[in-house]
């Protein structure tokens, strides 16, 4: 009896991985395509924005400190594969002012042209016992991992809306799907970015929009070595036993699973979440026929 529901499953698995391609979205060209990446002076963001570049991208480079975005920019540009592709610097913080956030992005259009992909990836993390963290930081980790992902979306997703097109990236973490001693600040920002993501995800995919979240395992970065600073055993014991990345591997992964793979799990998400999206549609068809109806008058 196991034995037939066990083979039920798999059957029924493998029928929504072969029909995943043809309920997918068509995968983005990132030749000529204008990608936004926060945190791109560093770390995972910056191979992120190089493995765009060596796809034909344009980029735009969002962080704070101005030599270290002109370092990085330089980087980008080794990778290259033809000659009127651009990087653009943009210093600004990401977590404090939507105001500032948004006149940024309005500037890197005007240059670069609309966004198609935003990759939301400047993040911090801190680890120590829930005691010892200072208070503050709780609130730190929030503005900059959290509202830090919000105010650029918010920022270009109208103008994606009205190009029917666009994709969010939000690079979350293995803490944000379970939470690990040392992780009392952590973990949370980046649980809040799921719960972000998936409810975006639902309001934008009548507009041709997808969102995609990365949960990168530990990853040899500078933000990772300033983080093992204060990591207490118990989270480094824990994190040893899945190892460490190196930023190139998981850029690779992250873009591929942006442009091209909406997944497995996708897959069957679009199946049991497939009546709540028909009402999503069914009400921006409405919206709009009102719409038109209002301006015939
Ligand atoms: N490395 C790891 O082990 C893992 C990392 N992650 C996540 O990946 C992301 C990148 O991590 P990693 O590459 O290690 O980090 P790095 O510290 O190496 O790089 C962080 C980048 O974000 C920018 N940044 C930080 N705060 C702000 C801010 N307030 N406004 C604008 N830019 C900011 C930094 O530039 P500047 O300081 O100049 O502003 C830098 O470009 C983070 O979100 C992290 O949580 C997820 C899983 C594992
Ligand atoms: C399906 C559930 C999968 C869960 C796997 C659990 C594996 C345990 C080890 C986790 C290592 C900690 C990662 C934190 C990385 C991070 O975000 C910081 N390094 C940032 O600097």
């Amino acid at each position: 009896m196991l034995l037939v529901v066990a083979a039920f499953i798999v059957a029924f698995v493998l029928l929504l991985y072969m029909i995943s391609p043809l309920i997918s979205p068509k995968p983005l060209k990132l030749n000529g395509a204008h990608v936004v990446v926060t945190g791109g002076s560093s770390g995972i963001g910056k191979c992120i924005a190089m493995e765009c570049y060596k796809h034909g991208a344009f980029i735009t480079l969002v962080a704070r400190d101005e030599h270290k975005l002109v370092q990085a920019k330089k980087e980008v540009e080794k990778c290259a594969i033809n000659d009127k592709q651009v990087v653009l610097c943009i210093s600004v913080d990401v977590s404090k002012d939507y105001n500032q956030v948004e006149s940024v992005i309005k500037q890197a259009q005007e240059k670069l042209g609309p966004v198609d992909m935003l990759v939301n990836c400047a993040g911090t993390s801190i680890s120590g016992k829930f005691e010892e963290v200072e208070v503050d930081r709780f609130k730190k980790m929030m503005e900059v991992n959290y509202l830090g992902s919000v105010y650029p979306t918010r920022a270009v997703i109208t103008t994606m809306k009205e190009r029917r097109m666009g994709r969010i990236m939000f690079v979350s973490s293995q803490a944000g799907l379970i939470g690990l001693f040392g992780y009392t600040a952590y973990s949370p920002s980046k649980f809040a970015l799921r719960g972000l993501a998936e409810a975006l995800q639902m309001e934008m995919k009548p507009y041709n929009i997808y969102v995609t979240v990365a949960y990168p395992p530990d990853t040899d970065t500078p933000g990772f070595a300033e983080e093992n600073k204060t990591k207490p055993l118990e989270t480094k014991l824990i994190s040893e036993t899945a190892g460490v990345c190196q930023p190139e591997q998981v850029a690779k992964v992250v873009v591929k699973d942006a442009i091209v793979t909406m997944g497995l799990f996708r897959t069957i998400a679009l199946f049991y979440l497939g009546s709540f999206d028909s009402i999503v549609r069914r009400c921006m068809i409405q919206r709009e026929q009102s719409k038109a109806a209002d301006k015939r008058e």
